[in-house]
């Protein structure tokens, strides 16, 4: 199971964090937000994804940010549709020297309709489900994750919403495909500011030996 450490902002913090080696960093692009980000992303190893996080922003701005922070993922934050990411997908596909995964997040409450992720299937790479709230990410709340036995799909999602040590037990005893842990606020000391110390516990506590079979494959 990968993570994802999202809501970047400070270098030192940045360099600390990709010490630890997260699958993924999230840089949040939307102005609104705390976490903010416009500075400079330092140097990471390259087996971290760096992910910017957009809420409804234009085709070409995603892109051109994209390429000015060299970003190997995006993730679409807001009301994008099926043929913003199509467009999307069809204009990173034409770039001959970058892959760029899209994330699409779909905020879920207890009315949430599974239904609405078929057409999306086919323009994303993953899923990430976080919780429905007063912004549009960030709202440090879980979901009542009994709502994922609707999940039908084999593509692998990205488990994201308050996610804290408290809530790995739960996470272990999911049977949905969970590609990655995306985490945020519950690992703050202020907006933007990431406890290493406690991200380490919670990756200790994450390791692969005691999830169960769906979620392994993920790590094979
Ligand atoms: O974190 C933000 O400030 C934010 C603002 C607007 C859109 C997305 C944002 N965060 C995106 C993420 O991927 C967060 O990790 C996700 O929303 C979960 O956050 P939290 O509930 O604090 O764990």
């Amino acid at each position: 199971m990968k993570l994802k450490i999202c809501g970047m902002k400070y270098p030192d913090n940045i360099l600390e964090t990709g010490a630890l080696l997260p699958d993924y960093m999230g840089f949040i692009f939307w102005e609104k937000s705390a976490r903010y980000f416009d500075g400079t992303i330092p140097e990471l190893i390259h087996t971290i994804r760096k992910t910017g996080v957009f809420v409804d922003e234009t085709v070409d701005n995603v892109l051109s940010t994209a390429d000015k922070y060299h970003l190997q993922a995006v993730q679409l934050h807001g009301k994008e549709t099926v043929e913003f990411c199509r467009e999307l997908r069809a204009k990173i596909d034409a770039k001959i020297d970058v892959t760029i995964e899209i994330i699409k997040t779909f905020s879920i409450d207890e009315s949430f309709d599974f239904e609405v992720l078929a057409p999306f299937e086919k323009v994303c790479d993953y899923f990430l489900f976080d919780t429905k709230g007063k912004l549009p990410g960030g709202n440090g709340t879980t979901f009542d994750w009994k709502i994922l036995e609707n999940y039908k799909s084999e593509k692998p999602i990205f488990l994201s919403g308050g996610i804290g040590i408290e809530e790995i037990p739960a996470i272990k005893n999911l049977k949905v495909p969970i590609y990655a842990i995306d985490v945020n606020s519950k690992f703050e000391t202020e907006p933007g500011l990431k406890n290493t110390t406690l991200l380490r516990k919670f990756q200790k506590n994450l390791k692969p030996a005691t999830l169960n079979p769906k979620q392994l494959y993920n790590e094979l």
